[in-house]
């Protein structure tokens, strides 16, 4: 496939070595300093994109305006999630999001919301979340740290909303605890801890490189290539480990 890399930095770079391994061919590069009136539309298959937060909406609506499918694994723009997703349904293109592509993660999202389904019955454990990242990163709480969250929440009545605690004190019992810490060179690292008096449960993902991310988003780009329609790489993930095993 022809494919074209929105957002050339770590990502980006990473991506590409998997899409050569892969077969494909990287026919655009699009930084900040790209003019994307220039791009040749018509030569490429999928779009990747791995940009900024405030880069990401303009980038997908391009996409869609030229209903190039379209991978997305930035963070940061989820506020925009449901004018995108009517976008890209009303002009009939792709789109896969994520907050993150890993299969590791997607394996621990799903063990995440098993242990919160247990930990529904009323067992005593305090529940936090903690994200740990690299100094660049440019938005905290991670997504992957907030999709965590979420899911804890829609399964715990205890929990109604999360906080970011580096932004303010937890206000209530109803609030769950999401911490970011942001040290050197720290791919990713997402930790689910439940403590009563008794005892203390940590569920954690640690990655050790971004290979895991930039696969994943491979895998979606091969898979959204002539389909319509808005997907999570949530639903699609358990589609995508068949093609790898
Ligand atoms: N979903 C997932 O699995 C994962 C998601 N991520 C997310 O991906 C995003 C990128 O991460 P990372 O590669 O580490 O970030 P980097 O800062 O290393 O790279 C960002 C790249 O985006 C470019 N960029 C900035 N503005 C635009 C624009 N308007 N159009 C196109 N490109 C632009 C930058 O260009 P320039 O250098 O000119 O500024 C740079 O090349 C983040 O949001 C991160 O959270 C990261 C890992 C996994
Ligand atoms: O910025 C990163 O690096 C990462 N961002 C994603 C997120 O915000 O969850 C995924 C991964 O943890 C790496």
């Amino acid at each position: 496939m022809n494919i074209a890399i929105f957002g050339y930095g770590k990502m980006g770079k990473e991506i590409e070595k998997i899409l050569i391994e892969r077969g494909h061919k990287v026919v655009e590069r699009i930084t900040s300093k790209s003019d994307k009136s220039a791009i040749n539309t018509s030569n490429i298959d999928v779009v990747i994109e791995f940009s900024s937060p405030h880069a990401a909406a303009a980038n997908i609506q391009f996409c869609i305006d030229h209903k190039l499918p379209i991978v997305i694994g930035t963070t940061g723009w989820y506020e925009q999630l449901d004018t995108l997703k009517q976008n890209c349904n009303a002009n009939q293109s792709a789109m896969v999001y994520g907050t993150n592509f890993s299969i590791g993660v997607n394996i621990f999202f799903t063990i995440n919301s098993a242990l919160a389904k247990i930990m529904n019955a009323n067992l005593g454990y305090t529940c936090t979340v903690k994200e740990v990242h690299h100094t660049e990163k440019k938005d905290a709480p991670s997504g992957t740290g907030i999709t965590i969250a979420e899911d804890i929440i829609a399964e715990m009545d205890t929990y109604q909303k999360w906080e970011n605690v580096n932004k303010s004190e937890i206000s209530g019992p109803e609030v769950l605890s999401l911490a970011s810490e942001r040290l050197p060179d720290v791919p990713g690292t997402h930790i689910v801890s439940y403590e009563n008096n008794i005892d203390r449960i940590d569920l954690i993902h640690t990655a050790k490189n971004r290979t895991g991310f930039a696969l994943g988003s491979v895998l979606a780009a091969e898979w959204i290539k002539n389909k319509q329609g808005v997907f999570s790489i949530k639903e699609i993930m358990p589609e995508l480990i068949k093609e790898i095993i």
